[in-house]
């Protein structure tokens, strides 16, 4: 039986309060306990993007023939793009848009009953992350690992098989999605199946798990002194994002600042994580991302956060490792990936890579 996410925090409980979560459509004024500042986040007023900036993360048609080094030279520049004719049925991310609408919809009361545990990964409630703030963000959440029936049940008593069918058909196109993505970013620099052990022992993507993230960013009295979901790197090998048609994730660029992903109806936002940083020895970015809030807007996402099995052993391609240097990480599991920016948040990557001699 191989290890699962669900077990992955036994360890390591959290508080959260996701139980004080208030009625957000209730509140006309943003509470002081939700409202940021560059005290509570260095990099909230960091350069925002004007409306006007033309420049943002580049959208790849799947079915271009230089697809692959679009997406590499994106993910060497960016750690973020967005991808059109991506086979992923329009009447399906609709179908998971209601879902999501659907479940946020409920009563809190109702959404309590699956709230998630302390020590576990599914369920209702504030991002994990939200355990590194003083402020509390603008938005609720409900993580799905493994299968959702157990959550679901308790939300929707009559029809949670529907909602189960539309979950199961979203992770199988999800993951496949995945896979194809991961290989034309390798393939861009060399590296092939061949290359990359774990990936090479099984051709059915058994080594792969994932977990679906929902997200609800509900309308906000004051968007420009709240925060929906703070700045962070997805622990993952790749995350694909769907959003629905109202604008607030940004990406970070060191040069630029923070710059908005337009939403682009039918499309996907894909997002490198600090795993696939790893393996590609730091040639891949994991992009710093966030979201805002919107005053007139609520605003939808659902992110699938894709890695390995969590005790596959991830390190960086021999092949992208100079033979005078040694590789930027040393070698890790996506549990223990997983502990560590529990406990260290945006340290984690730096606590795992090996220092060169000067
Ligand atoms: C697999 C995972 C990645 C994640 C932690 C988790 O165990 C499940 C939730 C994921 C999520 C989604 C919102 C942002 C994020 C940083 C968080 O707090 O929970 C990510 C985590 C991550 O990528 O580290
Ligand atoms: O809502 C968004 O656009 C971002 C969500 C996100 O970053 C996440 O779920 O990890
Ligand atoms: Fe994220």
């Amino acid at each position: 039986m191989p290890a699962m996410l669900t077990d992955v925090f036994r360890g390591h409980p959290i508080h959260l309060p996701h139980s004080h979560q208030p009625d957000f459509t209730s509140l006309r004024e943003l509470p002081d306990s939700y409202s940021w500042t560059p005290k509570d986040d260095i990099l909230f007023a960091a350069a925002p993007s004007p409306p006007t900036a033309v420049e943002t993360i580049p959208l790849i048609d799947l079915d271009h023939p230089d697809a692959a080094n679009q997406i590499g030279h994106a993910c060497r520049t960016w750690g973020a793009f967005q991808i059109a004719n991506h086979g992923v049925p329009l009447s399906l991310l609709q179908d998971v848009e209601f879902l999501t609408e659907s479940l946020f919809g409920l009563p809190v009361k109702r959404k309590l009953k699956a709230a998630r545990s302390e020590t576990g990964v599914s369920g209702y409630g504030v991002a994990r992350i939200a355990s590194f703030f003083n402020k509390q963000m603008w938005s609720e959440g409900f993580t799905i690992t493994g299968s959702p029936l157990n959550d679901f049940r308790k939300l929707w008593p009559q029809d949670h098989l529907n909602y189960c069918d539309i979950v199961e058909e979203y992770e199988e196109r999800m993951k496949k999605l995945a896979s194809k993505l991961m290989w034309l970013a390798l393939n861009s620099l060399g590296v092939t199946e061949e290359d990359v052990e774990w990936a090479r022992l099984t051709s059915d993507l058994s080594w792969a798990q994932a977990a679906l993230q929902l997200n609800h960013y509900p309308v906000c009295p004051e968007p420009d002194r709240a925060m929906g979901l703070a700045a962070h790197t997805d622990s993952t090998l790749l995350t694909i994002l769907y959003q629905n048609n109202t604008a607030g994730l940004q990406v970070f660029r060191d040069d630029l600042g923070w710059i908005t992903v337009p939403p682009v109806p039918g499309s996907l936002v894909v997002n490198v994580g600090d795993l696939f940083h790893i393996l590609s020895n730091g040639l891949f970015k994991s992009v710093l991302h966030r979201a805002r809030v919107n005053q007139t807007r609520a605003r939808l996402s659902v992110a699938f956060l894709w890695g390995p099995q969590s005790d596959i052993k991830i390190s960086p391609v021999p092949k992208l490792v100079s033979p005078l240097e040694s590789p930027l990480y040393r070698s890790v599991t996506w549990r223990e990936y997983l502990q560590t920016k529990a406990t260290h948040f945006n340290k984690a990557l730096s606590m795992i890579r090996n220092h060169r001699e000067e």
